[in-house]
């Protein structure tokens, strides 16, 4: 039987789209394995699949200062020295690597052990984890047609970014009674990115009471961001992160409004849903969520809100503007065409996989 090794973490953006790719992987027949960091939220998200996962121990590299930058490195080595010691005890014949910090030991051990590695990079310019990676990687799989011209040309690769299939078929009527909602006001769906956004709660929250008078609003507002001041507010509810129901939240909303994730937008324009993206500011990130959302409005998918200058008005304008305008929003989205990208990573990975 063949065997893949999963990896990546940090963050929900780059475990998702390894999540995406198991059913298909199994239906391949491969075994699959996971390997990511001891205690990020990786873990339960991949555990709660019945996935075989495998904890290392993991670092941040950071190109700022910070205290943790005299000890993370030593936990990057320990981590390296683990996923060897793992990858001989697996001896897969292939890693796919989603990227976030806790892969670059991993897909360096890969290439110390010789099993061919295969990275994906989402955003349109490749981040530090992800760079790292690449001299040892065998192809480089990206979401971004502009993404390519930054990577070596004999490994880069346009797959597009795999989606959980699941999230194409939610019932919206089931989403409207989870959430106690009816038909009679449309839906905005908020979402800050996986770990949540404190400026996109915020903005929301302040406007509530006047959206509330047309919109319902579903709020995902990620962990320990809950507002308990808005509990059993009509209209508005708010969760820390959703699983299951997604699909069906995401198929009850009219309009959402939400950072500028790579995973997050490519959903979103694949539902074809009117949105408005507030990309994670170039003061804190190397400002690719930026560059996402830009792209998106250029193709007239998404109106893109600059966290600086969102406010209660600016925000309440682009809410109206879009909402009047949705069907031309949806009807861009729908004409974009969509690569089968799980089926053009799994036929990668055979190609490069040890036999
Ligand atoms: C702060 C940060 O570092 N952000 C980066 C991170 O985004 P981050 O991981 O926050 O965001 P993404 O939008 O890429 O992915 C979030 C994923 O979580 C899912 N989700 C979210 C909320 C929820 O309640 N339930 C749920 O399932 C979304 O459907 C999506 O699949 O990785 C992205 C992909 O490399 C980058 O573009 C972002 O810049």
């Amino acid at each position: 039987m063949k065997h893949i090794v999963l990896t990546g973490g940090g963050t929900a953006g780059h475990v998702t789209p390894n999540i995406a790719l198991i059913p298909k992987l199994k239906e391949a027949g491969y075994k699959i394995s996971y390997i990511g960091s001891y205690d990020g939220m990786e873990r339960k998200l991949i555990e709660d699949l019945g996935i075989p996962y495998y904890g290392i121990s993991s670092g941040k590299l950071r190109r700022y200062f910070d205290p943790k930058n005299f000890s993370d490195p030593f936990r990057v080595v320990k981590g390296y020295f683990e996923a060897k010691k793992l990858l001989k005890k697996l001896k897969p014949n292939v890693v796919f690597s989603k990227g976030g910090f806790v892969s670059v030991p991993v897909v360096l051990a890969a290439k110390a052990c010789k099993v061919p590695a295969l990275i994906h990079e989402s955003d349109m310019t490749p981040g530090l984890a992800n760079k790292l990676c690449i001299p040892s990687a065998a192809k480089v799989c990206c979401n971004f047609p502009e993404t390519v011209k930054c990577l070596p040309e004999n490994k880069a690769v346009l797959t597009g970014t795999p989606i959980r299939q699941e999230l194409l078929s939610g019932d919206a009527r089931e989403g409207l009674k989870f959430c106690g909602f009816n038909a009679a006001k449309p839906v905005i769906l908020v979402i800050g990115g996986s770990l949540g956004s404190v400026a996109v709660n915020n903005a929301v929250r302040s406007i509530l009471p006047e959206l509330l008078k047309d919109f319902q609003v579903i709020h995902l507002c990620g962990k320990d961001k809950l507002d308990a001041s808005l509990n059993g507010t009509e209209g508005y509810v708010q969760f820390e992160y959703i699983k299951d129901e997604l699909p069906d939240l995401f198929a009850a909303a009219d309009l959402i409004i939400s950072r500028a994730g790579a995973n997050a937008i490519c959903e979103i324009s694949a539902l074809a849903k009117p949105n408005i993206l507030i990309p994670l500011s170039a003061n804190a990130s190397r400002g690719d969520q930026i560059l996402n959302a830009r792209s998106f409005e250029r193709q007239g998918y998404s109106k893109v809100l600059e966290e600086e200058s969102v406010n209660a008005q600016t925000l309440q304008s682009a809410i109206r503007e879009v909402y009047e305008n949705r069907q031309t929003y949806i009807n861009a989205m729908k004409k974009s065409s969509h690569t089968d990208s799980i089926g053009r990573i799994l036929s990668l990975i055979q190609e490069c996989e040890r036999k």
